[in-house]
């Protein structure tokens, strides 16, 4: 069973999405947009350490290899770990639109179970925009980006300004991200409007 929810749908007034013209060119790797995030940081140990790569107009895909520590039941990923993997290829698209927006609503479907040691092969697009609100979707499949689908999701982001985060988190994080020069360009990467 699939299908999302009335809230998922676009609004009549909804616009499709437009690539920044300063946007990473296809087939660019995105990079992580932050060391410690549990979905692409590479300063985190356990984390998904999620590849994802620029694709044409406002898509891209992403992989993120199960391992060990993502169990749920024994030998298969934990659900959630799949949903943060479907969730980080999402949030990713931020660097295609040049805006910082952050999850709002994100449903998924587990459709073939994913056992440790598989590589996820994600693709992601954003389907349409109305004001602040972008609208998108993904798909993992295994075995090659051909494969069998694994998962799938629905999501509503949300635009955001970095106060976002600076108003909301942990003092001593937003300090050392703040005086971190390259997590500075990054976050300013987000915000170059043209
Ligand atoms: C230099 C130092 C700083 C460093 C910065 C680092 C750079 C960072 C760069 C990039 C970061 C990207 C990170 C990606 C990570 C992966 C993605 C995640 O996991 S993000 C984490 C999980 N998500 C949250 O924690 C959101 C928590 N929620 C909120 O904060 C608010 O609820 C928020 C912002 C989503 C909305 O709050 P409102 O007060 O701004 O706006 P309202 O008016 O409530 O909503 C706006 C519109 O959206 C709809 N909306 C909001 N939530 C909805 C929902 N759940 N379902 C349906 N519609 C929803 C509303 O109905 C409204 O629609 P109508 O304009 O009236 O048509």
């Amino acid at each position: 069973m699939s299908g999302s929810s009335a809230s998922l749908q676009p609004p009549a007034d909804a616009v499709k999405p437009v690539r920044h013209p300063d946007a990473p060119a296809p087939g660019d790797l995105l990079g992580a947009h932050y060391e410690h995030c549990f979905g692409c940081g590479p300063g985190q140990p356990h984390g998904l350490h999620l590849e994802a790569r620029a694709g044409e107009g406002v898509a891209l895909t992403a992989e993120f290899t199960v391992q060990p520590a993502h169990q749920g039941a024994p030998g298969l990923a934990h659900g959630g770990v799949l949903a943060t993997a479907l969730d980080e290829t999402l949030g990713s698209l931020n660097w295609l639109l040049r805006t910082v927006a952050v999850t709002g609503r994100l449903e998924t479907d587990y459709v073939r179970p994913v056992p440790v040691g598989t590589t996820l092969h994600l693709a992601a697009e954003v389907t349409a925009v109305a004001g602040r609100k972008i609208y998108s979707r993904a798909v993992g499949r295994l075995d090659g980006p051909d494969g069998p689908v694994a998962v799938r999701a629905d999501a509503l982001f949300v635009e955001v300004k970095v106060d976002h985060f600076i108003d909301h988190g942990r003092p001593e994080e937003i300090r050392a991200a703040m005086s971190d020069p390259d997590q500075v360009r990054r976050a300013r990467a987000f915000e170059v409007n043209p």
